[in-house]
């Protein structure tokens, strides 16, 4: 890597037990053409290139099946770059980027264009100092296609030049605990766990990043992380849009696959594991693993399914065209989990996740108990949220005395919002710190074959009932485009202990004469 960052507070374990991988690299992406490498792959590819992250004579190949020519293939690969035309200093480094991305167009299941691309890597090997070449895989394709492309990189592609070779693959991993096995094993067939390196993007974002050092560099927060002093949690996931353009692939997952059971879940594994042992890749999963085993598979009777429909000059999901005109597909889902083990024994873990909502918001709310009753009456309690996005922020909702002559407590609350405390921070996009993480050799951030095995455990007897695999499927509550979900949600939390607080919470400011 061109470019090295010392750290304050250093955690000296973090370092990575892999090789990173600096000179004579190639990238390469397959699915070129696709949403995924044009909206996250190539303009985090950009910003890695454009900070000095990535390795010095690094070049980055697109495969996918279109046809395309160089100047068409540039055009999507940099259109979702972030301002382009403000800044001179993006524009140059855009035209540099051009020079090191090149395409070839291919089959998946051809063993022969799979050469081909051997052939297109080669000869701009044959350029680098040495012999050993490293490449790194990046496959942004749908998963009916993984297993095919896996064996013909790794009987094709494969560098056998002493060279180091590393897979990326995305979710979804398979569709229950059956399908999931089956495709990890043949995944394992041609790629080793080492070589493997399972993105769910969460693991990516800032705010789950900072979890660990939020948790376990805090001896404050440490005291108050268990069953004694929380009365619930809450992990939510909104988005204000709905399924637009991708219902045909959406009816097939829904909301439990595309949200709850790989990004809610990793946010919940961390938030609540034990401390590890160090910062090591294998130190943090074996925790997160721990975590998971110890929650049951999900119940029907602590589930709240929703499916939106049209209001505000909105379309329902049932008026996308792509979506069968009788899906019982849910587009909001709650979802209440616990954790037999004596940190947790008894708090209830609520996930839940919409499309098309009344905001776009990734939080965790962890709510803590009443203060004991005696000097003080209908209290607030307290809250600890954690943001994600957007505009990440940690807050702790407290009470105190109102200034002046009284002796009264209102809710109030510290704050850090980074955009504030943190003012020239750039935060990393999720996949730029991915990427990063996989060309150095580092697994903490990716999801171990165990982790997906027990992460299926818990959601797949949820969605066969849903699928109507043991019976009638169950029909999911409507609501409408924009609203906070079903009007059955706020009954749902307040059945596991949350209590909304009242509604004398002022934020930012508190004006104490209208108090
Ligand atoms: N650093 C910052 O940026 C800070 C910002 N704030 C802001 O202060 C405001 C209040 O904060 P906070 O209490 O955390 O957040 P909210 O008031 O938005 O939400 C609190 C809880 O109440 C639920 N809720 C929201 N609206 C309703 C409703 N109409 N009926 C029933 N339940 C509801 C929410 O659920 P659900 O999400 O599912 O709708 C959530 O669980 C927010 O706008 C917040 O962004 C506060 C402190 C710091
Ligand atoms: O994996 C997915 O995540 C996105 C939301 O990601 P975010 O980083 O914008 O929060 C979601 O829209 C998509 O449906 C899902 O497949």
């Amino acid at each position: 890597m061109a470019r090295q960052r010392s750290m304050s507070g250093t955690i000296p374990s973090m370092e990575t037990t892999h090789e990173e991988l600096k000179d004579n690299t190639i990238i390469i992406v397959l699915g070129a053409s696709g949403d995924l490498a044009k909206k996250k792959t190539y303009p985090a590819l950009f910003n890695l290139f454009r900070q000095g992250f990535l390795p010095r004579d690094v070049k980055i190949v697109g495969y996918a099946r279109t046809k395309m020519d160089e100047a068409e293939y540039h055009k999507r690969t940099t259109a979702y770059i972030k301002n382009p035309d403000e800044d001179a200093d993006v524009a140059s480094k855009i035209e540099e980027f051009k020079k090191l991305t090149t395409y070839v167009a291919g089959d998946y299941e051809d063993g022969a264009a799979f050469n081909k691309l051997t052939e297109h890597m080669e000869e701009i090997e044959s350029h680098y100092q040495h012999k050993e070449c490293n490449r790194l895989f990046y496959l942004a394709l749908p998963p009916s296609v993984f297993t095919t492309v896996c064996k013909n990189l790794k009987e094709h592609c494969y560098s056998s030049k002493g060279g180091i070779n590393r897979v990326i693959i995305e979710k979804p991993f398979g569709k229950d605990l059956e399908s999931c096995r089956e495709l990890l094993s043949s995944v394992k067939e041609y790629w080793t766990e080492d070589e493997t390196f399972r993105i769910d993007h969460y693991l990516g974002k800032e705010m789950v990043k900072n979890l660990l050092v939020f948790r376990f560099a805090n001896v404050s927060i440490g005291s108050l992380w268990d069953k004694n002093s929380i009365s619930n949690v809450q992990i939510t996931f909104k988005e204000p849009f709905g399924t637009e353009g991708r219902g045909g692939y959406f009816d097939e997952f829904g909301i439990i696959r595309d949200i709850l059971q790989n990004h809610l879940l990793q946010v919940l594994s961390i938030l609540t594991m034990e401390r590890p042992v160090s910062f090591s890749a294998e130190d943090i999963r074996d925790e997160k693993v721990k975590v998971l085993r110890a929650i049951p598979p999900i119940e029907q009777s602590d589930t709240l399914l929703g499916q939106y429909v049209a209001a505000n000059g909105k379309p329902g999901y049932l008026d996308d065209e792509s979506v069968p005109r009788n899906s019982t597909c849910p587009t909001f889902a709650a979802t209440t989990l616990w954790i037999h083990n004596p940190r947790w024994e008894g708090v209830p873990f609520i996930l839940k996740a919409g499309k098309a909502l009344n905001e776009a918001k990734v939080e965790v709310r962890i709510q803590f108990k009443d203060v004991t009753q005696g000097i003080f009456k209908d209290i607030s309690r307290n809250e600890l949220v954690i943001r994600l996005q957007p505009s990440e922020a940690i807050y702790l909702k407290l009470n105190a005395k109102t200034p002046g002559l009284y002796t009264r407590a209102v809710p109030t609350e510290m704050d850090l919002t980074y955009k504030r405390r943190f003012t020239d921070a750039k935060i990393p996009e999720a996949y730029e710190a991915l990427i990063l993480d996989a060309l150095k050799g580092d697994h903490s951030n990716f999801v171990r074959h165990d982790e997906l095995d027990v992460a299926w455990k818990i959601f797949t007897p949820i969605l066969h009932w849903i699928e109507g695999q043991n019976g009638a499927r169950p029909r999911p509550v409507n609501y409408p485009y924009g609203t906070r979900g079903p009007k059955e949600l706020d009954a749902f939390v307040e059945k596991y202990g949350f209590r909304r607080n009242p509604g004398d919470y002022v934020w930012p400011i508190t004006n104490v004469s209208n108090l």
